[in-house]
């Protein structure tokens, strides 16, 4: 693990998006296409707002959550509106979105079809992970139904996930498929997010999830 901290959050959102730029561009050298994945939750929208006018071929670009909530589209809480607010856009808009999320009542109904899409385009080129207080990463959170089939060596792609205090289902890509990402970076603010990642690293993955998915990840970190 690499930990680069910066001297406010703007710097942080305007250096991480150069390094994702850099990184996606590099793939697309000796790749025909990309594989784009990033998080929801609130800290990643100034990278997106940076990143999604940078000037490269977006047109082979596959763009994926980590993870997403078990709500239409429309909804508040829906990753894919984050993506398609403040990722799609611009220059952005010519890259591919592969979604996670199908019209059903449970993840558990279209898991298997949302996988099908999802499988030819691995593995991972350019990974941009979030995490949270209580160690979670995309949505592989301590004390999850699935947590264990989602950390294991031989999980599915896709893990459905249930777990205490939250307000819906959600679908995350499992441990293994994210750590196999290419290039590999995580992006937290604040001190509560440097302590948690400090104390995940002398724990399990069981009560430290985002602890799967260390080994060489650059850690982007600003007050
Ligand atoms: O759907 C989600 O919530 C995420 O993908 C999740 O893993 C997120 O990255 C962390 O919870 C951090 O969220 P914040 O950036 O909002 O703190």
């Amino acid at each position: 693990m690499i930990f680069q901290d910066y001297a406010d959050q703007e710097m942080l959102a305007i250096d991480v998006a150069n390094r994702l730029a850099g990184d996606l561009t590099a793939t697309l050298e000796h790749e025909e296409r990309a594989l784009f994945v990033v998080p929801g939750g609130t800290t990643p929208g100034p990278i997106f707002d940076a990143l999604c006018d940078v000037r490269l071929d977006w047109s082979r670009v596959d763009v994926m959550l980590s993870d997403e909530r078990w709500v239409p589209e429309v909804h508040v809480r829906s990753n894919t509106r984050l993506i398609r607010e403040r990722l799609l856009v611009g220059r952005a808009a010519e890259a591919r979105f592969l979604p996670l999320y199908a019209k059903a009542d449970t993840p558990e109904e279209v898991l298997a079809e949302l996988e099908a899409n999802i499988v030819p385009r691995l593995p991972i080129s350019v990974l941009l992970l979030g995490m949270g207080d209580d160690m979670h990463t995309a949505s592989l959170f301590p004390g999850a139904d699935n947590l264990e089939a989602a950390l294991a060596h031989d999980a599915p792609v896709l893990v459905a996930m249930r777990a205490p205090g939250l307000p819906e289902p959600r679908v995350s890509l499992s441990a293994r498929v994210l750590d196999g990402a290419l290039s590999k970076h995580l992006v937290i603010t604040g001190n509560a997010k440097r302590t948690a990642l400090d104390r995940a690293q002398s724990s399990t993955a069981l009560q430290a999830p985002v602890r799967a998915v260390l080994e060489d990840m650059v850690v982007h970190w600003a007050a």
